[in-house]
């Protein structure tokens, strides 16, 4: 009998093409080494050209897939992607609490504020915003939006690496512990910067700029290899430095499949030789 693998919660939605949502967080989580569990939001119709569709997942089916696993199994860190609606926002926070997940209890808990896929397609409802502001963040250890997602969220629209410190300073009101700015979309720097702050600390996590059009589930699997990390007990900046390292070496690697923009690739993890 092997040791007991740590584990990794993601709530998040599916992505029938295999390259984000749900389906980057379980390979990410696989490829770090730990085992992963999920609470399914909403089923996808997407691939390498856009998101198609989707019809949300029963929330009290949402509920109970979290209560299963975290009664039975013990979630050793948490994460959120696709959340859809305020609705399931609204019961997740809540669920959240009575299993004791969130900055203010024992579990680690990472928001990834999904509020588009890559292409421009809706993936929450407008409504849902304020409550991502209101019941997510102060629950959340950290949160890892994009450009988009931090202009949505806060109304600033970060051009430069000044306007991203401001961006996570408002970020911050919201009562999140720590936040991390990813920096993916500013496409005039060479340098892909994202930045982390807990309000005192500001760290700058910088990597080159990969020339690479298949960037689809780079936000995603950022956050599960974060998330994963903190499941084996990294604190938050020696997690963000190695979902950095990991996620720099995942566009590096990734591959064109399909007519539009295919998946990053955390494959380079694992040992193909037998
Ligand atoms: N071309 C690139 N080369 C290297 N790293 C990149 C590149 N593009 C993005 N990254 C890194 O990937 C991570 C995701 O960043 P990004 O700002 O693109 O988030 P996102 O928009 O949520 O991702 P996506 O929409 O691709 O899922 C960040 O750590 C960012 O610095
Ligand atoms: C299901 C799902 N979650 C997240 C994203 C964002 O990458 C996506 N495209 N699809």
């Amino acid at each position: 009998m092997s040791a007991t693998p740590k584990t990794a919660l993601t709530i998040a939605g599916s992505d029938s093409g295999g390259g984000a949502g749900i389906q980057a967080d379980l390979r990410t989580f696989f490829a770090c080494g730990v085992h992963g569990m999920t609470a399914i939001t909403a089923v996808t119709v997407q691939n390498s050209l856009g998101v198609q569709g989707f019809s949300e997942v029963p929330v009290d089916v949402v509920t109970a897939q979290i209560r299963a696993v975290a009664g039975d199994m013990g979630v050793d860190a948490a994460k959120t992607g696709m959340l859809a609606t305020a609705e399931i926002i609204h019961a997740v926070a809540e669920t959240l609490d009575e299993v004791h997940i969130g900055r203010h209890h024992e579990t680690p808990f990472v928001v990834d504020p999904v509020a588009a896929s890559m292409h421009g397609d809706p993936l929450l409802r407008e409504e849902a915003l304020e409550a991502i502001r209101t019941e997510l963040l102060p629950r959340a250890t950290l949160v890892t939006p994009n450009l988009d997602e931090v202009r949505l969220l806060t109304g600033v629209a970060v051009t430069d690496t000044g306007s991203q410190r401001e961006a996570a300073d408002a970020l911050l009101e919201f009562g999140s512990q720590w936040v991390l700015v990813k920096g993916g979309h500013m496409y005039d720097n060479p340098e892909c910067v994202d930045l982390l702050s807990d309000g005192v600390q500001y760290v700058e996590l910088k990597g080159p700029r990969h020339d690479v059009e298949h960037t689809h589930g780079g936000g995603d699997t950022l956050a599960s290899a974060i998330t994963a990390s903190l499941a084996k007990d990294l604190g938050v900046p020696d997690a963000v430095s190695a979902g950095k390292r990991f996620i720099e070496r995942s566009v590096a690697e990734a591959y064109p499949l399909g007519q539009g923009i295919g998946p990053v690739s955390p494959f380079w993890r694992l040992d193909h030789g037998a």
